[in-house]
């Protein structure tokens, strides 16, 4: 049949051309070279998870916790497969050792990121620790973080932030119970906003109740400057923009989100810069405090000022939402498993007496130690590890990896791989003090190698002395009709709703801080 072209607009062929044939084509050249490719590699491909035409697997991932979704396909696939998200491959790897071949001995082929559009402008551009691509940015911004900040002797230098912190949210318990006796408390409110207090304490020297924002014309409150910093980037950062999934159409506009984001990214610049403003005056007048501003601002690292602002903001976004997340579940299985609780109690009894509790005791508390393991395996706070992306060839497994594989590392199926985790869906302290799992790393949560978590000791410090004084304080009893809610919350796995329960401070009295 003869089609003739002379009696269609130019308009409708350029357009039927744009949608039907130049998508079709990118496809077929990609899937070529994807085939060449592999069948140049002595090594087979991962099974791959059977999708659809174009969009590949990405109507079975609609729900907003692929990580559960991915264990049900490893079950039938294995513990390595592939998927297709639109015009993209991604690796997924469920099994400990997958995750630790490729974050370890395969680092160097995998150490870059391609980041959503959300997320590259909420990073300006990767110039964040995390974010950024392995190389000298990096290496310099994680060394300043480490020296000033999240290091052991930085964390000696802020110790004092710590037990502020932790007496100020044992302080507020009482107060809730004391004003209320016999109603639940929930201690998610006080923990964020005393988390918070020492990410601003760490990151520009001093906690801020109020801040006047010039770039937006308005003071801010304490509240507001939260929301800003941390709860509406944390939204935007998984915004899905399914041009992420289809570079080819990326010439079509999606303001709605693009204005979004912008104006998140915007919001949180613009407060994270009247913030160092501020400090930069104290700074300037010789009013040196220990802090992560006055570390990038006095050393010859050569930042920009966009980079010093990104940088600020990482340091107090990271502090807030994955230490409380973990320290609430702990609390909520306490509070539902009594004999670990009471086990918990009688050792720091033992070791702490009338003594609060401090971080010195820590290392002789070991069942305290398995309680925050046990709880980092079981609710594993980041599920998935932020995607890498292999910019070269590598192998993992076994299998073929292509450059310009996308790899997700799902520490939620490493933590609860029934090849190492006798029950592991159940919440099991003791299993870290027995001697068959002495000789395995207690947990991924952290991730591995060299882009493992800068803040681990920070948070295992935080979460470690105050589920310990909050044990020694109180009895915790969770409220009828609690349950284990479990929701990934923007990038975080939390408790959908914070846990309430029933506190009774407990009756041996503690020895005033001197
Ligand atoms: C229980 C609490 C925490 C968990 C479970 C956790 C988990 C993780 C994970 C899985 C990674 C990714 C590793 C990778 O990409 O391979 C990471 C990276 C990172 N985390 Fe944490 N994190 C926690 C607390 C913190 C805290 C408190 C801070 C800082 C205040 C922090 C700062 C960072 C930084 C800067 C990186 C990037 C390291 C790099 O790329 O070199 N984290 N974390």
């Amino acid at each position: 049949m003869k089609i003739d072209v002379t009696k269609e607009s130019p308009t409708i062929n350029i357009t039927a051309v744009i949608f039907i044939f130049l998508p079709s084509l990118v496809l077929l050249f990609k899937l070529l070279t994807d085939r060449s490719r592999r069948s140049s590699s002595l090594f087979p491909s991962p099974p791959a998870v059977p999708g659809l035409p174009l969009i590949g697997n990405l109507h079975q991932l609609k729900e907003k916790k692929p990580h559960l979704t991915f264990v049900r396909w490893s079950a039938e696939y294995g513990p390595v497969f592939t998927i297709r998200t639109g015009a993209f491959t991604v690796a997924v790897l469920n099994s400990t050792d997958a995750a630790k071949e490729a974050m370890v001995k395969r680092f160097s082929s995998i150490s870059t990121r391609k980041l959503s559009k959300a997320l590259t402008l909420l990073t300006s551009n990767k110039a964040m620790v995390a974010m950024s691509d392995h190389g000298q940015f990096h290496k310099v911004a994680k060394h300043c973080l480490l020296t000033s900040v999240l290091g052991s002797n930085a964390q000696k230098r802020h110790r004092r932030h710590r037990d502020t912190m932790i007496e100020n949210i044992s302080n507020g318990l009482h107060t809730l119970i004391n004003n209320d006796p016999g109603r639940a408390v929930s201690l998610r409110e006080l923990f964020v906003a005393q988390i918070f207090s020492l990410a601003l304490k760490q990151a520009i020297g001093e906690d801020i109740q109020n801040v006047y924002v010039e770039d937006l014309g308005i003071e801010m409150s304490r509240i507001e400057m939260f929301n800003i910093l941390v709860t509406d980037p944390m939204k935007g950062a998984i915004e899905v923009d399914w041009r992420d999934f289809f570079p080819y159409l990326s010439w079509i506009p999606n303001n709605t989100l693009e204005m979004e984001i912008h104006r998140i990214a915007k919001r949180k610049k613009a407060v994270t810069k009247s913030l160092i403003d501020g400090e930069r005056k104290r700074i300037s007048s010789g009013e040196g405090i220990d802090c992560y501003l006055d570390f990038l601002l006095s050393g010859d690292n050569n930042f920009t000022d966009e980079q010093v602002i990104s940088l600020i903001w990482e340091s107090i976004i990271e502090a807030v939402d994955t230490t409380n997340a973990t320290t609430e579940w702990a609390m909520f299985e306490l509070a539902k498993n009594q004999d670990c609780q009471d086990r918990l109690y009688r050792e720091i009894l033992d070791i702490c007496g009338t003594q609060k509790i401090t971080e010195e005791h820590l290392p002789k508390l070991p069942y305290l130690n398995a309680v925050f393991h046990e709880t980092l395996r079981l609710y594993s706070p980041v599920p998935i590890i932020p995607l890498r992306y292999a910019h070269k060839d590598t192998q993992i497994a076994g299998y073929h990896i292509p450059a310009g594989t996308q790899i997700a590392v799902n520490l939620y199926a490493c933590n609860l791989d029934k090849n190492i985790w006798e029950e592991a869906e159940k919440w099991r302290p003791e299993r870290f003090l027995e001697t068959k799992y002495e000789n395995i790393d207690k947990t991924m949560a952290f991730g591995s190698g060299k882009r493992a978590c800068a803040g681990s000791l920070q948070a295992m410090l935080i979460s470690c002395a105050g589920i310990g004084r909050f044990i020694q304080e109180f009895h915790w009893k969770l409220k009828e009709g609690e349950k284990n809610d479990k929701d990934t919350v923007q990038l975080t796995t939390h408790k959908l709703h914070p846990m309430q329960a029933y506190l009774h401070p407990r009756e041996v009295i503690l020895e005033k801080t001197p």
